[in-house]
């Protein structure tokens, strides 16, 4: 069996895919094992066999895409996915099974889409799209891929394969769902182009009569290929009139001699052995015998270069990505407008509900107050009615209504509250019962904190207003012996928002590019998108920049979005640098991409991506002390807070905003490098999952 298929074939001095001794699985499910398998020069190979034999595993890894575990294979000359080579690249078309085209394209977006990375010019590309067009028998070429029938979609994906008119056709299953009339035109069509030798296409198809077309058949089975010769050549040596029972034969054949060779190994060999002698003569190869010589030669594998087949970004790919991504979304204005106005919603309903003052508070008021002076009225006028809502009640009805949860607290002045306030400021010795008599009696359900701190503020503002009136210049006579002077920073009163819009903002911007990310790469992977794109010559890494750099122009509106409504609509102050705050907030951004990018690269669905991004959301969110200082945070999960990307990231907005400090204060510039020293580890680890998941 020496020289294989080539030695048996008529006049095919080259081949343009030549595979030998391969072996791939999937985990522990071995797929292909020890396969060999010539596709010559300017020749249709059409490859047969059941479902799940291996034939789409086997043209993904012809096409570089999946990597095999031993053997060697050859495309036009070189490693698929060799440096410098065009497969993938121009040199190959790919049809996947699973058609691969995006949804929000029109068939015309679809051609010029692969045009423009193929390096079509626009007059190649427009005549490129009319042959199809007429050829494929698609409608209008402004139709939206997503609009079209399940056969026109499937053309459309074929016309993708054949628009550069490449050297190498791979088309899995092109002919699926296609009727009779356009079925015989594309095998015509084939016919045509691998004429002048120059072209070569492997095909596989579930119409086994279909393949009688093709030059060479090759039919699969369990991850072997049992035979491989010319469709007539086959049916004549099976004395089949149809190659469909030429197959069965063949299937036949195999399983006995696999159960004799269960049965006895070495009575097996040999009569293999004497088998695949009386078949020299008959182009038939049984995987077996062909296998066996193969599998010694040198393992050439190219497996260095994890980007694809060019290490350095192609600026043209990177462009056609970008027109991609900006054409889809003018194609989905309502997830555009939601990507744009998702975080405006969502900072404003920050600031409208988070931090703000409680209105309205209900507080039964008890008033025994009988002498002339009416001290508590004056003080009770003092006490902010807009927070607090004062009901006048006797002291049954006030304690009953608290404990019915109607009011809040209760505030309760004595008979002589006013004599004994006034003997209790003039005079220097008073007795316990004056003082008691002298103050203001307040009771509080303490089971809501903010409101119970609320209403003690409340007081002793009323208190300090009712002092100065009662006093004037001698007020200072009943005030605490603590001053607080003027905040050295922030204002006196601070509010709760201001706290939590930096981190509320870095978050947002964080969570919305890791959650953008993930879900459109899961879906491009899922539906295939990833793998045309790369056969196609787009490597991972100009996939990455171009989301990158289509992403921060979403990045760009959401952000200006989001710090008008922050800056002019709620006015939260700001004291530091605007400049430094677009970065910051732009760099955590980009750190959300790249933590997208790792989530898409280790999951393979759009469920696990959503379950992940939400399980990180919350976590991350109660841990990096943007809701509640990390000063609260018990000590061992505080390390893990500071670890975290957003916890010294929102403080250092927090130091911009609130104190205006600069990159010359640890506490800002900290930020900034865990923010950029995440985004490295992100895209590094990224790229090695993507590596060892390829
Ligand atoms: N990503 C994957 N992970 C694990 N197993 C897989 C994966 N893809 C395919 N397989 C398994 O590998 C085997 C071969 O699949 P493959 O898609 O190559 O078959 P096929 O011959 O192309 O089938 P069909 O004609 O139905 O398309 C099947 O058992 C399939 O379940």
């Amino acid at each position: 069996m020496s020289g294989g298929i080539e030695s048996i074939l008529p006049s095919w001095s080259e081949s343009a895919i030549e595979c030998r001794g391969v072996c791939m699985s999937y985990g522990k499910l071995n797929v292909l094992s020890n396969l060999a398998l010539t596709v010559p020069q300017g020749h249709i190979y059409g490859l047969l066999g059941p479902s799940g034999c291996g034939k789409t595993t086997l043209l993904r890894c012809i096409v570089g895409r999946l990597r095999i575990s031993k053997g060697r294979i050859t495309v036009l000359g070189k490693p698929p996915a060799f440096p410098g080579h065009g497969v993938p690249g121009r040199m190959v078309g790919y049809m996947p099974q699973d058609l691969a085209l995006y949804d929000e394209f029109t068939i015309s977006d679809t051609f010029w889409f692969f045009g423009r990375i193929h390096g079509l010019t626009s007059k190649e590309t427009e005549s490129r799209i009319s042959f199809l067009i007429e050829f494929l028998d698609l409608p209008e070429k402004s139709r939206l891929v997503r609009n079209l029938s399940g056969g026109q979609r499937r053309r459309v994906s074929l016309g993708a394969a054949l628009l550069q008119n490449p050297q190498l056709l791979i088309l899995d299953e092109p002919t699926v769902g296609v009727d009779p009339v356009l079925r015989s035109r594309i095998w015509h069509h084939l016919l045509e182009i691998v004429k002048n030798g120059q072209v070569s296409v492997i095909i596989t198809t579930h119409y086994i009569e279909e393949a009688r077309q093709a030059n060479v058949v090759g039919l699969m089975r369990n991850g072997n290929l049992l035979a491989e010769a010319p469709p007539e050549k086959l049916m004549q040596q099976h004395g089949a009139l149809t190659l469909e029972s030429a197959f069965l034969e063949l299937c036949q054949s195999s399983d006995q001699s696999a159960s004799q060779l269960h049965m006895n190994a070495e009575g097996a060999e040999k009569e293999l052995h004497q088998h695949s002698e009386d078949c020299d003569e008959s182009f038939l190869i049984l995987s077996g015998s062909i296998n066996q010589e193969v599998t010694e030669e040198p393992k050439l594998r190219v497996d260095w270069n994890m980007w694809g087949k060019h290490i350095f970004p192609k600026w043209r790919n990177i462009a056609a990505l970008m027109i991609k991504t900006f054409v889809r979304m003018k194609r989905m204005p309502g997830s555009l407008c939601f990507q744009f106005l998702l975080p405006v919603i969502q900072i404003s309903l920050m600031c409208l509900c988070i931090g703000g003052e409680p209105k309205e508070i209900q507080v039964a008021v008890v008033n025994n107050e009988t002498d002339g002076l009416f001290f508590s009225q004056s003080l009770l006028w003092h006490l902010d009615n807009s927070s607090v809502h004062q009901v006048f009640v006797n002291q049954s009805k006030a304690i009953a209504g608290v404990e019915d949860g109607q009011y809040w607290g209760i505030i309760g002045f004595g008979a002589n509250f006013s004599k004994y306030l006034l003997l209790r400021i003039m005079e220097k010795q008073v007795t316990e019962q004056i003082v008691d008599g002298g103050s203001v009696h307040v009771w509080l359900d303490m089971t809501n904190q903010q409101i119970a701190f609320t209403l003690q503020l409340k007081l002793q503002e009323a208190f300090e207003g009712f002092i100065k009136d009662v006093l004037g210049i001698q007020s200072y006579l009943a005030s605490l012996p603590v001053k607080f002077e003027v905040p050295i920073y922030g204002s006196k009163n601070p509010d709760f928002t201001t706290f939590i819009a930096p981190g509320a903002i870095v978050s947002i911007t964080f969570f919305l590019a890791v959650g953008l990310t993930a879900l459109s790469f899961v879906m491009e992977r899922k539906q295939g998108l990833l793998d045309r794109c790369w056969v196609a010559g787009v490597s991972s890494l100009e996939t990455m920049l171009a989301h990158l750099f289509s992403q921060l122009f979403t990045m760009a509106v959401q952000i200006t979005l989001l710090l008008i409504f922050v800056f002019l609509v709620f006015k939260i102050p700001n004291e530091g640098s605007l400049v430094l705050i677009v970065i910051l907030i732009f760099l955590q951004g980009v750190t959300g991409i790249s933590m997208g990018l790792v989530l898409s690269s280790a999951i393979d669905d759009e469920q696990s991506a959503n379950q992940a991004s939400l399980g990180i959301f919350f976590p991350n969110l109660i841990i990096s002390g943007i809701i509640w200082p990390i000063e609260c945070i018990p000590y061992p999960l505080r390390y893990l807070s500071m670890a975290l990307p957003q916890t010294y990231a929102a403080e250092a907005l927090r130091c911009i905003m609130s104190r205006g400090w600069g990159l010359t204060h640890v506490m800002v510039w900290r930020g900034f490098a865990v923010t950029l020293a995440w985004n490295t580890f992100f895209l590094i680890l990224a790229t090695v999952i993507l590596k060892i998941r390829r």
